[in-house]
């Protein structure tokens, strides 16, 4: 088992990772248990998991309550909040109990901050069950819903105690939504490890065709720089966790555009805002051509979009703009943006005129 820590001081937690995990997710959560069942909060697409897990449970002589919401985006809304935070309050959860959280991003998010503001915060555990949430949105404590105005505007930062991840579950996953979730792994390379970026594209194809070893490596990669990442700017004060968000100013603006539906999944809209980004920062000077290149022919390699076009996204630059003035990094009216001096050299812009944006948007294909 790889087991690798979010160093936040008294929030300080472990995330293991071990094919077949779920499996024995029971034994390492026993300690969390309290004597009243444990709530699981899934989704619908999760039945065999779930019925794992419970297993797992059961052997380790834990009682579970499991709450079942429809999938997909729409799930992170005020309606599905207000149904979890209800079944918990029904249930008598109490702030020392733990939930679980067995799914993907939605699931972690919307779970994650059911908990956070459930009798002012509860404990919870991811068991992520996606490629985006194993590499991810399950580590780090950003949790949300979206609001009419736009992505993940409703949310509070709130730690889990624990991750458990199975590359496992991985196998039924769609294979769309592995190479959505690809897109965040890619990321990391392109943030700050140009290695990486040269691995993923040796590696990638395999990753997503099923390679168990290449999930596995990514996964812990993937975790270990975002753990460092968020040890040092929990909160993103600092300008540090930001370089998190790198593609995701453009890749929110194209997922509100797609009124946050299947449409346009959120890796998706990463990836081709990762790709605008390094052809933005190219087309001002600050990023070999050739880079900007590199990386939207990686994309491309492995199915995922490249730009607006590959995204099915036609809106006008100003359109796009409006949607990024909801960004949650606006300071003082302006919007700091990710921009790269070449591939693992993302830098927060802090001179970036959205204006000008909106006249690169419309220069892009349709
Ligand atoms: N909190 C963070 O730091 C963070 C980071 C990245 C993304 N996110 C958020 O995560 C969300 C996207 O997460 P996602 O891509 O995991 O989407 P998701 O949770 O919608 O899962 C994708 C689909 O896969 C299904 N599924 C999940 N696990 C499965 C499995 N093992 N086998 C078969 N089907 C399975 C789900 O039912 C769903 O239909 C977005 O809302 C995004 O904003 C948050
Ligand atoms: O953990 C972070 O910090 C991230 O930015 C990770 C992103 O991949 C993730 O999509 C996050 O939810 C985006 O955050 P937001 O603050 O832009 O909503
Ligand atoms: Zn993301």
């Amino acid at each position: 088992m790889t087991t690798l820590s979010v160093a936040l001081g008294a929030r300080s937690y472990d995330v293991h990772i071990e094919a077949g995990l779920l499996h024995r997710a029971g034994t390492m959560l026993a300690p969390l248990a309290t004597g009243r069942p444990m709530p699981i909060v899934t989704d619908s697409n999760l039945a065999d998991h779930l019925a794992s897990l419970r297993r797992s449970f059961d052997a380790a002589g834990i009682a579970t309550d499991v709450l079942v919401l429809p999938p997909g985006e729409g799930s992170k809304s005020w309606a599905t909040l207000e149904r979890v935070t209800d079944w918990l309050l029904d249930r008598g959860v109490e702030r020392g109990d733990h939930v679980v959280a067995l799914g993907g991003g939605v699931i972690g998010d919307l779970v994650g901050f059911a908990c956070a503001i459930l009798k002012r915060g509860c404990r919870f555990v991811q068991i992520p069950t996606t490629l985006l949430a194993q590499v991810d949105s399950s580590v780090g404590g950003k949790t949300a819903i979206n609001a009419r105005a736009g992505k993940n505007l409703i949310g509070a930062f709130h730690q889990p105690s624990i991750v458990l991840i199975d590359p496992e579950t991985l196998d039924t996953l769609p294979a769309r939504q592995v190479r959505a979730g690809y897109a965040e792994v890619v990321k990391y390379g392109l943030i700050d490890d140009a290695d990486f970026f040269t691995w993923c594209e040796g590696n990638g194809p395999a990753l997503i065709d099923g390679d168990i070893t290449a999930r596995a490596d990514a996964i812990a990669r993937s975790v270990a720089a975002k753990a460092r990442i968020v040890a040092q700017d929990e909160e993103e004060r600092s300008g540090m966790r930001a370089l998190l968000n790198l593609g995701h100013t453009f890749g929110h603006a194209l997922e509100a555009e797609a009124g946050f539906s299947d449409r346009l999944l959120h890796g998706e809209g990463v990836a081709a805002g990762m790709a605008l980004a390094f052809a933005y920062s190219a087309e001002r000077g600050l990023c070999p051509p050739s880079d900007s290149a590199r990386v939207a022919a990686h994309l491309r390699s492995v199915g995922l979009p490249d730009g607006l076009k590959a995204a099915g996204i036609t809106a006008t630059g100003d359109v796009l703009a409006g949607h990024m003035r909801h960004d949650k990094k606006m300071e003082g009216g302006t919007l700091p943006f990710l921009l790269a001096r070449g591939i693992g050299r993302t830098y927060l812009d802090r001179r970036v005129d959205l204006a000008d944006v909106a006249a690169f948007l419309d220069r892009q294909p349709r």
